[in-house]
């Protein structure tokens, strides 16, 4: 028997500006399951995941995290269970490094954003210090924002939305900014907390990437073009259908492989 997802939308439709950026998509995230998000730059991608969780009015549609309507859960109780890591999200440049990851524990937490509602406890230091150790940002925990470079910001941000312990994480291409070693070793990072039950949604658009998840869901024009294992959707005719590139898929040491043929 299939778990209950922990969180799922079904029928949505967004709009972004004044076109349609989300027409009808359905998608449940489970625990323990890594989704990749790819399509084209502009295919909606972003505009789900906000309206996932609850960022953009849905102009049609629904949204359930853990069988109740989201609208229905309180603010913080949303935030603790599904944390969000944007694209390109900035961070407050003077404050330091601890204090910005210490945000994660009490997003929404706050009465009329200065009055903590509950003390703060060990278990909160300790989910501090595990996110900050898990990133390798623990040894420049001191320093200010400003003081660190985009990947550094990038590997802060990430821990901030790890010390949440959420049932389900949504980040919105987390690689931008990282080089290769902490593309890798975010990726291990991420494989081993889905392991221990972890949902993980990643916009991706790196292929090769996204050919490590679980699954992974292709948007095209707002629309889910193809859903399923990594060898089902990263076809050459998906990709020709929504990038609008040959591209040839062979598999090396049991990993696909995606190469370009045009150009
Ligand atoms: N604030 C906005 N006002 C008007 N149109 C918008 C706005 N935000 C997004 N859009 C449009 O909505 C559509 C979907 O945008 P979205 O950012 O969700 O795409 P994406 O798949 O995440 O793209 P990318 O890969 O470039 O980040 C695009 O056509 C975009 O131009």
């Amino acid at each position: 028997m299939s778990l209950p997802p922990i969180l799922e939308g079904r029928g949505l439709h967004v709009r972004a500006g004044s076109s349609p950026a989300v027409r009808g998509v359905d998608a449940a995230f489970q625990a323990g399951e890594f989704t990749a998000i790819i399509g084209p730059n502009g295919a909606g991608k972003s505009t789900l995941l906000r309206a996932l969780l609850g960022l953009s009015p849905l102009e049609a549609g629904e949204v359930r995290l853990e069988g109740r309507a989201l609208a229905a859960w309180p603010r913080a109780a949303r935030s603790r269970r599904v944390a969000y890591l944007a694209q390109g999200e900035t961070l407050p440049p003077d404050t330091r490094v601890r204090d910005v990851v210490s945000l994660g524990r009490g997003a929404g937490d706050w009465k009329w954003g200065l009055i903590p509602t509950r003390p703060w406890t060990e278990a909160d230091e300790a989910a501090v210090t595990a996110a900050l150790e898990r990133t390798d940002t623990r040894r420049f925990e001191t320093r200010r924002v400003a003081e660190l470079s985009g990947g550094e910001r990038q590997r802060v941000s990430l821990a901030r939305a790890l010390a949440a312990q959420p049932a389900l994480l949504l980040l919105d291409e987390p690689t931008n900014h990282l080089d290769l070693a902490y593309t890798l070793d975010l990726l291990r990072y991420l494989r081993c907390e889905v392991a221990g039950g972890l949902g993980v949604v990643a916009v991706l658009h790196d292929l090769t990437l996204a050919a490590r998840a679980d699954r992974v869901l292709l948007l095209h024009q707002g629309q889910v073009l193809a859903e399923g294992t990594p060898a089902q959707v990263l076809t050459p005719e998906h990709l020709r259908a929504s990038y609008g590139v040959r591209v040839s898929v062979t598999e090396h040491a049991g990993r696909l492989l995606i190469i370009p043929e045009d150009g």
